[in-house]
């Protein structure tokens, strides 16, 4: 693929940098990002905030979330380099970690049954993680839809910035991808979904009547991984609690058919994973994201990899985390500084430490912050 043609001239050590920024438990692998070494960082942290230094000695060039560099840029090109260099880091940080899978039984159950039932439906509206569109795309998604309609909707729309949403729009516009951006909270986007919805699906009843069949309502399916907010979206827009929500994966256990009106009928679904995730960058995120059950990964782990994730983006940094545990990121592991926490908050429990960090940025105490870029069209193949 040409991305990775394009970080393999990333992934060089540094020439001058010892300390590379990686899970401690893997001294071998290679990163494409290096911070100062231990000694000048800590001098660095005494003055000003610390510089990351990327390969080959090139300062970092991000821009900050609320840039709006989707135009062609160099500053723009920079930026999508960064991005595209955590991502690599990213791959190489979660190798040496347990795989991170859940497969529960009410999936297993209902996964045929779905995909019985899409074959019914007028519109497949698809709901995706706003802070992470890429690693919430299911890889059959495509192969069970065909060439049905198709939605696709990035709720948590209030959790990524304004560039993050000006970034996904342009991307998925230039595909020629109907996307609503949504907010399942507070009902944000929904009308315009029914709305949509009823369009795309308007020529089944002209079909009915030239058939001498009476209309009925448009079937749409809603479906999408756990927890990314489909049962709140039809919540939303029928005013009322039909469908059972709540602020973990894995409530929704059954389909379930409700009405809107006279002319429109929601399928509500379990959220639907992969049996096995290939992806494990994907998969961390998802923990990250609270997208994917507790039981399937280790929060410590996690979390070390989300303070590695959060000090290289440049609306958080390392600066900001040390300012909010009041805790020194000195050396450049997540997991030192995850026990560091514990040490210092939670008398040594690295599990409760871990889990501040995670429910923190699942608050946005670290800003609304998307985990995700979309990758550049030209180079890369889109899901
Ligand atoms: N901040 C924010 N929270 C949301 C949004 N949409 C949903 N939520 C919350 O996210 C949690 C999960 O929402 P659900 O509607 O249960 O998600 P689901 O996709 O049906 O989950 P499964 O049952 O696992 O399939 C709930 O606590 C919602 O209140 C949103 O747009 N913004």
């Amino acid at each position: 693929m040409a991305v990775q043609v394009q970080l393999s001239s990333l992934w060089l050590p540094s020439p001058t940098v010892t300390v590379p920024f990686v899970h401690c438990k893997s001294k071998t692998k290679p990163s494409t990002t290096s911070l100062a070494s231990s000694a000048s960082l800590s001098s660095s942290l005494s003055s000003s905030a610390p510089i990351i230094q990327t390969v080959g000695g090139k300062q970092s060039s991000w821009h900050g979330g609320n840039s709006n560099n989707s135009n062609g840029s160099i500053e723009a090109y920079e930026e999508e380099c960064d991005w595209a260099d955590l991502d690599a880091d990213l791959y190489y940080w979660t190798k040496s970690l347990r795989p991170v899978q859940w497969y529960p039984g009410h999936i297993a159950k209902t996964e045929k049954e779905l995909k019985d039932q899409l074959k019914l439906m007028d519109v497949v509206i698809e709901v995706r993680d706003a802070r992470i569109p890429l690693s919430t795309t299911h890889p059959l998604m495509d192969q069970w839809l065909g060439n049905r309609k198709r939605i696709l909707v990035l709720n948590r729309e209030d959790m990524i910035s304004m560039a993050d949403r000006n970034a996904w729009a342009t991307y998925f516009a230039k595909q020629g991808t109907k996307v609503i951006f949504s907010n399942g909270q507070l009902g944000m986007g929904t009308m315009k979904l029914s709305r949509l919805a009823k369009a795309l699906a308007s020529d089944v009843n002209v079909k009915r009547r030239s058939k001498g069949l009476l209309p009925r309502a448009v079937r749409a399916g809603i479906v999408g991984y756990p927890n990314v907010g489909k049962s709140s979206l039809i919540n939303r827009l029928l005013k009322r609690r039909m469908c059972p929500a709540a602020p973990r994966p894995g409530v929704t256990r059954v389909l379930k058919w409700v009405r809107f009106g006279k002319d429109l009928e929601f399928l509500d679904s379990p959220g639907i994973i992969p049996m096995r995730i290939s992806d494990q960058a994907a998969a961390i995120k998802l923990a990250i994201c609270d997208d994917i059950g507790e039981r399937s990964y280790d929060v410590a782990d996690v979390a070390a990899i989300l303070v590695q994730m959060l000090a290289r983006i440049p609306t958080v940094g390392i600066t900001a985390l040390q300012n909010r545990y009041k805790i020194d990121m000195d050396g450049t592991c997540g997991k030192t500084f995850v026990q560091k926490l514990a040490l210092h908050l939670f008398n040594g429990d690295t599990h409760q430490a871990a889990f501040r960090i995670l429910t923190d940025f699942r608050k946005g105490k670290f800003g609304w912050i998307s985990l995700e870029r979309p990758p550049r069209l030209s180079l890369t193949a889109v899901p």
